[in-house]
């Protein structure tokens, strides 16, 4: 008797359907993200590009799971254990937030230490990330005896490490000079590549941006996704979605 087919991996990493994210209550309130739109396929890459204020971190904060919309919902398609979805989901932040008391090497071992890999693959995925983000020789160095544009490498290597399958990178070359932003976004783009992720990066830089397959734009928290020289067809659409909603998870 033949074994079931394997049950396919949905093609969404992320889906947003009309989110919304306002800051604040009354006169103070920001709306950082109107009702905005936008689906992401495993194997995607997709810059983000936009004024500063525009509502690009939010929005990928929202992508990442990390913000709760407050209207609209995000849910994750092809990525449906949300306790797995911690490690799935790679968040490069804007300021690297590695942690003070910790060395290079173990910072970028941290998440793997939580998720419980064992000691001998930590090991071997921590050595391979550092080297591919050419930070190898800072390996015993605290973050604090760290240029800006190093500690961003080491927050890369931290999310490259955990393999995961959605890769949200914002503004990952702000701190890098012009070489060392190119060599970043190729790492990204080759790993994001090996590992069948999509890749999503937020971006002032119009190079970076021209690296990836498609450009969507974000102006006064509206997101754009149907830019001249969008290419993508029709994107089958996952049936079973975890979903967050202004509100919380569910
Ligand atoms: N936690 C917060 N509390 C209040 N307002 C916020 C908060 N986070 C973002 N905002 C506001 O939401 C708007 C969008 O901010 P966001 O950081 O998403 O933009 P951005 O396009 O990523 O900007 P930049 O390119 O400068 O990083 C801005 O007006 C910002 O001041």
């Amino acid at each position: 008797m033949s074994s079931p087919a394997p049950t396919p991996r949905p093609a969404l990493a992320v889906s947003c359907e009309d989110v919304a994210r306002t800051f604040g209550r009354g006169e103070r309130a920001v709306v950082a993200v109107h009702g905005s739109s936008c689906e992401v396929p495993f194997g995607s890459r997709i810059a983000i590009v936009g004024p500063s204020g525009s509502g690009k971190s939010t929005m990928l904060h929202m992508m990442a799971g990390l913000e709760t919309p407050t209207a609209g919902r995000v849910s994750w398609p092809g990525l449906p254990d949300v306790a797995e979805r911690r490690g799935q989901i790679g968040v490069v932040f804007q300021s690297p937030s590695l942690v003070p008391a910790l060395t290079v090497v173990e910072n970028v071992a941290l998440p793997l230490v939580l998720d419980g890999v064992p000691d001998a693959e930590a090991q071997e995925r921590v050595t391979e990330a550092l080297e591919l983000v050419q930070v190898t020789e800072l390996a015993t160095q605290l973050p604090e005896e760290l240029s800006g544009g190093q500690a961003q490498r080491v927050a890369v290597a931290r999310v490259l490490a955990s393999r995961p399958s959605l890769i949200l990178a914002d503004e990952p070359t702000g701190q890098l000079d012009r070489a060392n932003g190119q060599h970043l976004v190729e790492v990204l783009l080759a790993t994001a590549e090996q590992l069948d992720a999509a890749l999503v990066i937020s971006t002032h830089d119009i190079e970076v941006a021209d690296r990836l397959q498609e450009r969507w734009r974000m102006h006064e928290g509206r997101l754009k996704t149907d830019e001249a020289g969008l290419k993508r067809t029709s994107v089958p659409r996952a049936t079973h979605a975890d979903t967050t909603t202004a509100g919380g998870q569910r």
